[in-house]
């Protein structure tokens, strides 16, 4: 058996745990209220695409949203970590969209049903390559972008963030174990906007990534 490398940690199998409403800016233009403790959601490992293959728009949205996000990839487990040392936990960062068909995420909030057709689904998990954490000195102060067809959406920076990654680590952690190869989104900033079938998505990191991917129609 060969080592599992967590450079492609999407292949591992693991959880992937969101953040919503983690920027105020963000909370604001859906028209929510700024948490008082974190929201989680959850994505399924199936949920992974990575550059080279399209977004697929699941048929049964009409509104499919670009949510840009820094995800912070788990390198040693824990359970019931302290905030003081939740950074040792982190084995490096991607940059990710949390895809979300927000037709659907508002039918089910009006209907107080789960999220899982609206954020859960094929392709709904768009991932950079993987960042060891050197490369990113201050998690906590680093800008995101985002363009739809070479048009500016999202911009955004990390320190804008309600809750920091060490206290999202320790939060979680107390109730969902975090293991090596887990990934969290950590939220997204304002911006979101609808795409389209041929739309193309570019986002970044400043100085650090960029990505790319094409949006298709699901033929099935
Ligand atoms: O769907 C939402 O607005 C919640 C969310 O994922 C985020 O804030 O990143
Ligand atoms: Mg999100």
């Amino acid at each position: 058996m060969t080592a599992r490398n967590i450079s492609r940690f999407w292949e591992w199998g693991r959880k992937i745990i969101c953040v919503g409403r983690n920027y105020a800016d963000h909370a604001k233009e859906l028209k929510n209220a700024i948490p008082t403790e974190p929201i989680l959601f959850l994505k399924p490992p199936s949920a992974y695409v990575r550059e080279g293959s399209p977004i697929l728009m699941p048929l049964y949205t009409s509104d499919l949203h670009h949510e840009v996000e820094l995800g912070v990839v788990i390198g040693t487990g824990g359970t019931a970590i302290p905030q003081s040392s939740a950074m040792e936990h982190v084995a490096g960062y991607a940059l990710c969209l949390d895809m979300t068909a927000r037709d659907i995420q508002d039918e089910c909030k009006s209907k107080g049903l789960p999220w899982t057709m609206a954020k859960a689904f094929n392709t709904s998990c768009p991932v950079s390559e993987f960042i060891p954490r050197e490369r990113i000195a201050d998690p906590g102060n680093v800008k995101l972008w985002l363009k739809v067809n070479d048009r500016l959406r999202q911009s955004g920076c990390t320190s804008q963030m309600i809750f920091s990654i060490p206290y999202l680590i320790s939060y979680i952690s107390d109730f969902i174990s975090l293991e090596e190869g887990d990934l969290i989104l950590t939220g997204t900033p304002k911006g979101v906007s609808a795409v389209q079938e041929h739309d193309e998505l570019q986002a970044g990191i400043e100085d650090v990534v960029t990505m790319s991917f094409r949006v298709d129609r699901h033929n099935h």
